[in-house]
């Protein structure tokens, strides 16, 4: 049977049932406690969000559920404007459901915390006046997770994590818009979050740079097993930074299906069963007949 045949296309998430019998190119996270992997780390549970201006409510999502469980890598994937980027907002803490719950360990999310922590596409995302090893102290120092010493030590040993050493001491404008992203790929490690929240990072890189950061990217997790939540609006980048993906459909987002993607990496882009299943899901994301909600409505 090939991959794209024994990928899985679901409407309701169950992690218990989430493994296709696919032969496995990436190993897979350690084997964790029966008690430990019963419990979601990450619990999205009926979240719709919206935003409010004088004339109108713009709802974003429309009860969104999803489970994310530790070291897994969960993408968010669905056409612009469906409210990916807002429901990464609202993990972070820096929007407030207006119905449902977000946990995370358990504890209901009503804030931001250095347990959350954003990577964004932008390059401007460092503060220019700093130089790269600021850069990376500044959240462990403003949160004060460690003193200066150690704070420096640790942002070091990131920077060395992510091949920069040689560019501690330099400021940002200095850098090429790939190094920009490492640099806030080991700010964002430095914290050892609970679950690093990635908003379609490698967007505004050219399509080389990007290709190398996505690879980047996987060995990084391969070495340290860390929970990755990444937004894309790319099927492609899905399928290969994925380990499972959720289908929102447009405006309002709503869950669509979810996806086993574990079977993929980089290596498969061109294989048979990447591209069938790469179909499926755009016919999943596009053909389906529209669900009649109009995402806004005056206020
Ligand atoms: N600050 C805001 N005020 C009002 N509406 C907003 C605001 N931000 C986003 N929206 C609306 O909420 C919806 C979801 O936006 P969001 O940016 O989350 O989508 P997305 O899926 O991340 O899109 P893209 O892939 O283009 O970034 C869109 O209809 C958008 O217009």
């Amino acid at each position: 049977m090939t991959a794209a045949a024994t990928a899985t296309l679901r409407a309701a998430p169950s992690p218990a049932a989430a493994a296709p019998p696919v032969p496995r190119r990436r190993p897979e996270p350690p084997a964790v406690h029966a008690d430990v992997a019963a419990t979601a780390l990450l619990q999205v549970q009926g979240v719709s969000l919206e935003y409010r201006t004088p004339e109108h409510v713009v709802r974003a999502t429309h009860q969104v559920s999803f489970d994310v469980h530790q070291a897994e890598r969960f993408v968010l994937l669905g056409p612009s404007g469906c409210g990916k980027s807002t429901l990464l907002k609202a993990i972070a803490g820096f929007i407030p459901p207006a119905e449902g719950q977000i946990h995370l360990d358990g504890r209901r999310v009503q804030g931001p915390g250095p347990d959350r922590i954003v990577v964004f596409q932008e390059f401007d995302q460092l503060p220019p006046w700093k130089t790269v090893k600021q850069n990376v102290m500044f959240p462990l120092l403003a949160s004060r997770t460690l003193g200066r010493r150690d704070a420096e030590d640790r942002a070091l040993h990131w920077l060395d994590r992510v091949g920069l050493s040689r560019f501690a001491d330099v400021h940002p404008h200095q850098l090429s818009g790939g190094m920009k992203q490492r640099v806030a790929i080991a700010r964002a490690l430095a914290m050892q979050p609970r679950v690093l929240l990635m908003d379609e990072p490698f967007a505004a890189l050219d399509a080389l740079t990007r290709r190398r950061m996505q690879e980047e990217l996987l060995a990084l997790w391969e070495e340290l097993r860390f929970t990755l939540l990444f937004v894309t609006h790319s099927i492609e980048e899905a399928l290969v930074v994925g380990s499972r993906i959720a289908l929102l459909s447009p405006h309002p987002g709503r869950m669509r299906a979810e996806i086993n993607s574990h079977g993929f990496d980089l290596a498969s882009q061109g294989s048979p069963e990447f591209q069938a299943t790469a179909q499926r899901i755009h016919h999943l994301l596009f053909d389906a007949p529209p669900h009649g909600a109009d995402g806004d409505h005056p206020q």
